[in-house]
């Protein structure tokens, strides 16, 4: 059987952290179910994860006490699974894991996505998975920094110019095989590293995790100010569909 060569040869699973307060944000709700354009940003990103052809099912993952989830019709949707998230991050990427492990083979790769990033694009989705499906490792879509980078003390004063040369944003998906990623968070969660991605956690292991080039308008949804630019970008993509 010939395979076409946009299939990965193993399947390819996703999993959602949505399960954070939004602090930075300083709304009422958690940022996830703030809306732009008339739709949730949760709404906005699983759509695009929908639209993804390649994807087996979606593992999102939810606060504990998170009573706003029966409002998202689309949470209903039979290719997603609901699953409960932790304290940190890490914690709802690994509970999202423990449904991945009872459900895909120790091969199959593993997309992480966070719900804060609504504005994620087919062609990026498109291009990882292209870009990282015969890579031994995985890794995670990102962008190159543009501006001279600066490190300071906690008062502000400059300490370092940080050397920009091949320094990246890391952005998300970032894309691992189920078993390597399992065993990779596992043993940083047991080190006690500082996991804010789930690179990080495979570079502990030892692994060297590929950078793959996005678009810049991938944003993370963190600040107030971050809700008009990503309603910008959604307004800009949609008018690039239309042209296409
Ligand atoms: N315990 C947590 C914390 C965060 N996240 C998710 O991880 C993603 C990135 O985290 P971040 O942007 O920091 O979201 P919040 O933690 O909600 O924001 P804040 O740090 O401002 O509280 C978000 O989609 C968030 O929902 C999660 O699933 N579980
Ligand atoms: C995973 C991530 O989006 C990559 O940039 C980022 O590390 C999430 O950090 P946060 O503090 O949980 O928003």
């Amino acid at each position: 059987m010939t395979r076409s060569r946009e299939i990965p040869r193993d399947r390819l699973w996703a999993i959602v952290p949505a399960a954070g307060v939004g602090r930075r944000m300083n709304a009422d709700v958690p940022k996830q179910y703030l809306e732009i354009q008339g739709k949730t940003l949760m709404e906005h990103t699983l759509q695009r994860l929908l639209d993804f052809p390649l994807l087996e099912k979606i593992v999102v993952v939810l606060g504990a006490d998170d009573d706003y989830y029966p409002e998202v019709a689309l949470l209903r949707d039979p290719r997603i699974i609901l699953a409960k998230g932790g304290k940190e991050r890490y914690h709802s990427v690994m509970n999202g894991l423990a449904v991945l492990d009872e459900l895909a083979e120790d091969s199959d790769w593993v997309l992480v996505h966070d719900v804060a990033r609504p504005c994620i694009r087919q062609s990026d989705l498109d291009w990882l998975v292209k870009s990282l499906e015969t890579d031994p490792v995985g890794g995670l879509l990102g962008m190159p920094v543009r501006d001279t980078m600066k490190r300071s003390d906690n008062d502000g004063a400059v300490s370092q110019t940080v050397d920009r040369d091949n320094l990246w944003h890391a952005l998300t998906p970032q894309m691992f095989r189920l078993k390597p990623l399992i065993d990779g968070l596992g043993k940083a969660m047991e080190a006690g590293i500082n996991i804010t991605d789930e690179a990080s956690a495979m570079e502990f292991a030892g692994h060297k995790p590929r950078m793959v080039e996005g678009h810049g308008d991938n944003i993370k949804v963190t600040r107030a100010s971050d809700l008009a630019l990503a309603s910008l970008y959604l307004q800009q993509q949609a008018k690039l569909i239309e042209t296409v």
